[in-house]
């Protein structure tokens, strides 16, 4: 299956467990790779025919803003849920990370595969 991918898109979120977390927002970076079929665009040079990548990083990046979760589970599965209801996609693997939240970790993420449910 050919892919888009989105990397090291930054977001802000008002996230986290703790008290001191819900004071301002955080950066968070997220990493997105949409599975989907790029025969059609690829021979059109249409934008219509595709995964606009554009439109995918505005609508993750307004469930962020707009959410106040505590897990970066929570938030990641919200984004997921967003992309399925909002384009054509029938996989996503997304990687949700807070770079800035551990003193001695380059990183902590989530990383999570969904398919979408036909039913
Ligand atoms: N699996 C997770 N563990 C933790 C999370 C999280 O989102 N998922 N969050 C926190 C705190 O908010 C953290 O960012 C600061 O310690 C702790 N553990």
């Amino acid at each position: 299956m050919d892919k888009i991918y989105i990397e090291g898109l930054e977001v802000q979120s008002l996230i986290g467990v703790y008290d001191w977390e819900r004071d301002a927002t955080q950066r968070l970076l997220v990493d997105i790779v949409l599975f989907s079929d790029l025969q059609k665009p690829a021979y059109s040079d249409d934008v219509e025919d595709t995964l606009n990548y554009a439109e995918v990083a505005e609508a993750v990046a307004k469930v962020a803003k707009q959410s106040e979760f505590s897990l970066i589970e929570a938030l990641a599965q919200a984004m997921i849920t967003q992309i399925f209801t909002q384009f054509p996609v029938q996989k996503i693997t997304l990687k949700l990370s807070k770079p800035d939240i551990l003193a001695d970790a380059q990183n902590v993420a989530v990383e999570f595969t969904r398919e979408r449910k036909d039913t």
